[in-house]
C-alpha cells in the first residue's frame, strides 16, 4: 500500500462517524435478574428497531494451536439447555469446540448500538434434537447440508454441483434422511455482558456472572 494511499483510508476511517442518532437508554438498575430474560427483552426491541438479522452472531473459538477463529452464525433457540446454534460437527468450528469448549458468542445491534457479549462453554445436544433441527429445515437448506463438507478445501465449482445433486435425489428417494454431522450445540455461559452505547462515550456495561445457580450483576466501567 501507498503512503498516500494509507492516509486517504486513516483519514476515511477517522471521519466515520460513530453512534450519530437517537439511541436506547439502559437503566441496569431495572434489568432482571437472569441474562436470558435481559437477552430476550432486547432481542423483541432490535426486531421492532427492524435491526437485520438480529439473530446473527459472532462464534469464537480456538483450535488445537490456541490460535483464535471467529465466525458468523444464526442462534437458533435459547432455553434451559443454553444459547444454541446449528452448524456441522465436522466443520472448522465443529473440530474446534470437540476439542476446546470454551467459546464466545457476539452480538452487535448497530441500529441501537447494543452488543451482548457471552462467554462460556460449548457442547452438543443429543442425536434426537439435532435430528429434529435438521428436519425442521426448509428442503434447499437440508439439500445443502447433505451436500456439504464445510470448511473443506472445494476444489471447483463443478464438485460442488455434482454434491447438491446427489443431495438433492437422496432428500427426493427419503424426504427424512438424515444428515449425520448436522449439530445443534448449546453455549453454557459463565457471563453474559450488555452494552448500550452512547453518542459521548458514556457507554453502559452490564455484566451478568454465574456463582453456583445464581447470577451476580455487576457494572463495568466503559
Ligand atoms: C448471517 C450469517 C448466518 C450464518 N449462519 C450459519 C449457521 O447458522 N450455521 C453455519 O454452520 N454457518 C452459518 N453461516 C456461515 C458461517 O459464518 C461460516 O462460514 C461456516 O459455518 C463455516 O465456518 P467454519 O469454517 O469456521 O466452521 C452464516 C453466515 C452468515 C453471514
Amino acid at each position: 500500500m501507498r503512503q498516500d494511499q494509507h492516509v486517504s483510508i486513516r483519514d476515511l476511517l477517522r471521519g466515520l462517524p460513530v453512534f450519530a442518532r437517537p439511541l436506547p437508554l439502559f437503566a441496569p438498575g431495572d434489568a432482571p435478574d437472569h441474562p436470558d430474560d435481559l437477552f430476550v427483552s432486547w432481542l423483541g426491541e432490535a426486531v421492532a428497531a427492524g435491526v437485520m438479522e438480529p439473530h446473527a452472531m459472532t462464534l469464537s473459538t480456538v483450535d488445537a494451536d490456541g490460535l483464535p477463529d471467529t465466525r458468523v452464525l444464526l442462534l437458533k433457540d435459547l432455553d434451559d439447555r443454553g444459547w444454541q446454534f446449528a452448524t456441522d460437527a465436522d466443520s472448522a468450528k465443529g473440530r474446534q469446540v470437540a476439542g476446546q469448549p470454551g467459546a464466545a458468542l457476539g452480538f452487535y445491534w448497530r441500529e441501537q448500538a447494543r452488543q451482548v457479549r457471552v462467554r462460556g462453554s460449548v457442547t452438543p445436544l443429543d442425536r434426537q434434537a439435532s435430528a429434529g433441527d435438521f428436519l425442521a429445515r426448509p428442503v434447499g437448506s437440508r439439500v445443502a447440508s447433505l451436500a456439504s463438507r464445510q470448511s473443506e478445501v472445494l476444489a471447483g465449482p463443478a464438485d460442488l454441483e455434482h454434491a447438491l445433486a446427489a443431495a438433492e435425489e437422496a432428500v427426493r428417494d427419503d424426504p427424512q434422511v438424515l444428515c449425520a454431522s448436522h449439530t445443534v450445540y448449546a453455549v453454557t455461559p459463565v457471563t453474559v455482558e450488555f452494552w448500550q452505547g452512547h453518542a459521548e462515550r458514556r457507554h453502559v456495561r452490564l455484566r451478568y456472572r454465574r456463582v453456583g445457580d445464581a447470577w451476580i450483576k455487576e457494572l463495568l466501567w466503559p
